[in-house]
């Protein structure tokens, strides 16, 4: 049976700690607090304020802290703890460059997956190659659909679809909130419009053409689609958008660029 070390058992780490144990794999949750560890025990998994602990007893490794917070995660190991591990790194911007500076010997790979993973939805990336490719694509499999990318699209799939639930629930909540503020009890339209966003991803899949014939579809000359859309181009919701991907996938690269550096002041002392 595959060993698995989740470091950082919060929000993505707890998705893939019920991921790993639904599927059989043997694992093990590091945390800070006691919440945390008692919430990993909850899951059906070992809980451990360990991380070295952790990743001596496991095969694979996933670092799922935030980036801030690698560093003290990395001082609180030793260095040869990582060799012949494989380890996937899920934090944002971290890259492979920084990764294998400090993982001598290791097998390194990054995972973008996303919330959906906690209902088996996930869409993530995986970049890297080597030793325990096979065992790292099977592991996130299990958590929706994954894609290999190159490592240079990495920051802009993390704001993509990363962060992309994030984006989709505000946009959702904004559009329940137009119904309300026109009369609509709010559970009414709440569930409608889950529908909807389903239904809507399905029929553009099905239609395989770009988005806009699907749209000029739904609108009737007059109707009431055109006059939501005059609204939504007057108020700059495309631009809004564009801008939004675009700014998340540069914080992305600058928390790279930002915890390699401190990275390379750490190993310089370590
Ligand atoms: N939340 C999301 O939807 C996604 C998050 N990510 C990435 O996953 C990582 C974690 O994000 P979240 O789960 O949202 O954050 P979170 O804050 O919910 O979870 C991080 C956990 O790590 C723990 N932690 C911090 N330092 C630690 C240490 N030294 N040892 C053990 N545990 C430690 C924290 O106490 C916390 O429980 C980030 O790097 C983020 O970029 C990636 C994809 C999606
Ligand atoms: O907000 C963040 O930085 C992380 C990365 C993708 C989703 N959450």
């Amino acid at each position: 049976m595959v060993k698995v070390a989740i470091l950082g058992s919060g929000n993505i780490g707890s998705s893939l700690i019920s991921s790993a144990i639904s599927r059989g794999y043997e694992v093990i949750g590091t945390g800070r607090t006691d919440v945390t560890l008692r919430r990993v025990l909850e899951l059906g998994a070992k809980a451990t304020s360990n991380n070295q602990e952790a990743i001596s007893t496991s095969d694979l490794i996933l670092i799922s802290v935030k980036p801030q917070h690698f560093p003290d995660l990395v001082r609180g190991t030793t260095r040869n703890i990582w060799r012949d591990k494989v380890v996937v790194s899920v934090m944002a911007g971290v890259r492979l460059e920084t990764l294998k500076r400090i993982m001598e010997g290791a097998s390194v790979f990054r995972a973008m997956p996303n919330i959906n993973a906690t209902v088996k939805m996930s869409t993530t990336a995986l970049t890297g190659d080597g030793r325990g490719k096979e065992l790292v694509e099977t592991f996130f499999k299990g958590l929706g659909s994954t894609y290999w990318i190159n490592e240079d699209f990495m920051d802009v799939w993390t704001a993509l679809i990363g962060s992309g639930p994030a984006f989709v629930s505000e946009i959702i909540d904004s559009l329940v909130l137009g119904a309300v503020a026109s009369g609509m009890p709010r559970e009414l339209a709440y569930s409608a419009v889950l529908d909807m966003l389903e239904g809507t991803a399905r029929n553009l899949r099905s239609h395989k053409g770009h988005p806009a014939e699907v749209r000029d579809n739904v609108i009737t000359p007059a109707g009431t689609t055109i006059r939501g859309l005059k609204v939504m181009e007057e108020k700059g919701v495309k631009a809004a958008l564009i801008e939004t991907v675009e700014s998340a996938s540069k914080r992305a690269s600058e928390l790279g660029r930002v915890i390699d550096g401190r990275i390379k002041e750490d190993t310089e002392r370590w």
